[in-house]
């Protein structure tokens, strides 16, 4: 909007000559050669500058024509050339993987099944007995090589994980026609509070657009899937009532991604009310163990420290202490199985729905929260290493001061209960990530 600005003023510019013009008036008697003049100067500085705002005008545009837009979406591999889908040998692969081994097994896809939670909970899945298909698109927001290791731990788990896009309703049809999912773990996001000040628009693919391509499946299939998916702590925003409760509000976010999952939480809604599908939402509190994602801090932290490098640890205004429910990853599973175990079935079919059916929203938190120095020194701990600290305001980029959940919901409703606190998690987090990292050293798993 600041190229309208050269036209605004012009025309309050506009506006003088009328009371310019009197002053003229005044003058016309001394000399109406001399107001002749005037005029024409004034009204040649008048042409000067229509000229010059035009230019502008056009300047500013053909910047605005030529200015790249917002980059797309994280690269994603080239799946037609790498692992086309289809195919009499695809199909046995996911029915064999999806295939139940247990009596009272379900019949998962797990989307986002290269990604940190998704590992876990589809590993989990497989080794009571249960059917699991993982989904995953390989982007490139996090290193790949990361993503294949896991993919390659899912496969020797008997996971078969398909490379595709959550938003390729084709693909997501073809899946459930081959296996009739009665549940789907919806784990398939853009992650990560700060990166959308870099990419908004991967936000909106995956997390909205990703999230209605999915329903609009799962609503159509017969029979319907029963849905959880993951929500984020971050919905809670800006909100200073501790501990964070599902029955709070959740108008603030103080992040495009915290916007992104509130509003799939109102899709969610939607979605339940009108075609009748199950649908459990869970908030996840800053989900941290090995495998995990690289873009977290206490991942980073570990990489910096090893490495020498300089670490800047948040601090709110006035000093305030920046801290997070930090949650560990076999907690969260847990939480995640309960909901998949207590999901009601969806009461739709063809798309209509034929009565109510279950919505629900759960905080899976610690609900003990840790300051961020605090985390940083049990890493020094556990390294050995003293880090480099540097203290700097918390950056207005997506963060909040502090996260805290009230979990006795999820307590009464799943029998949830976490039993793991930071230092013991973090211990176990360090001892993968030099397995993983040192090639000498054995993996944990
Ligand atoms: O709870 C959640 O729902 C969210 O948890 C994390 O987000 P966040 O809690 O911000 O986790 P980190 O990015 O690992 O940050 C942890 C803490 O370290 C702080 N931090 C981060 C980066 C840094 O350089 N310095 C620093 O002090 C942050 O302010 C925050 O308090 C995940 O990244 C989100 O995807 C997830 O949805």
């Amino acid at each position: 909007m600041t190229q309208l600005k050269p036209i605004v003023s012009h025309s309050h510019l506009d506006s003088i000559p009328s009371s310019a013009a009197g002053k003229f008036k005044a003058d016309k008697s001394s000399s109406s050669t001399s107001t002749y003049i005037h005029r024409l100067r004034f009204n040649s500085s008048l042409q000067k500058l229509t000229l010059w705002s035009f230019l502008f005008l056009v300047a500013v545009l053909f910047f605005f024509l030529l200015s790249p837009p917002s980059p797309p979406p994280p690269r994603r591999k080239n799946l037609q050339s790498t692992t086309p889908w289809g195919g009499s040998d695809w199909e046995r692969r996911v029915r064999s993987s999806a295939r139940v081994r247990s009596k009272t097994g379900l019949s998962v896809l797990v989307t986002g099944a290269a990604g940190f939670v998704g590992t876990h909970v589809s590993i989990a899945l497989k080794r009571r007995g249960d059917g699991v298909l993982g989904l995953d698109n390989f982007n490139t927001y996090y290193d790949v090589a990361l993503k294949e290791s896991r993919k390659s731990l899912l496969d020797r788990t008997g996971v078969f994980v398909v490379e595709g896009d959550i938003n390729d309703g084709v693909l997501l049809r073809k899946l459930f026609d081959v296996v009739a999912f009665t549940h789907v773990m919806h784990l398939a996001a853009q992650a990560g509070v700060r990166y959308a000040m870099q990419n908004p628009n991967s936000y909106i693919h995956s997390n909205i657009a990703g999230f209605v391509s999915l329903l609009e499946v799962c609503k159509s299939v017969n029979p319907q899937p029963a849905i959880v998916w993951a929500s984020s702590s971050s919905v809670y925003g800006l909100n200073s009532k501790v501990p964070f409760s599902e029955k709070d509000r959740t108008d603030h976010p103080a992040s495009l991604y915290a916007a992104t999952k509130k509003a799939d939480e109102a899709i969610a809604h939607a979605y339940n009310y009108i075609h009748g599908l199950s649908i459990t939402g869970l908030r996840f509190f800053t989900v941290y163990g090995p495998w995990g994602r690289p873009d977290m801090a206490y991942f980073f932290f570990t990489k910096d420290i090893l490495e020498g490098k300089e670490i800047s640890v948040f601090e709110g205004p006035n000093h305030g202490t920046v801290a997070r429910d930090f949650t560990y990853i076999d907690d969260v599973v847990k939480g995640c199985l309960a909901s998949l175990d207590t999901a009601k079935k969806s009461t739709g079919s063809g798309g209509k729905k034929k009565g109510a059916a279950q919505l629900r929203i759960f905080n899976l938190g610690n609900t003990k929260p840790v300051p961020v120095s605090k985390l940083l020194s049990i890493l020094e701990k556990l390294l050995k290493v003293k880090a480099k600290r540097k203290v700097v305001s918390l950056p207005r980029n997506g963060d909040v001061q502090f996260t805290h959940a009230n979990i006795s919901l999820a307590y009464k409703e799943l029998g949830y209960k976490p039993t793991t606190n930071l230092e013991t998690g973090l211990k176990k987090f360090v001892k993968w990530y030099v397995g993983y990292y040192d090639p000498k050293k054995k993996s944990a798993w």
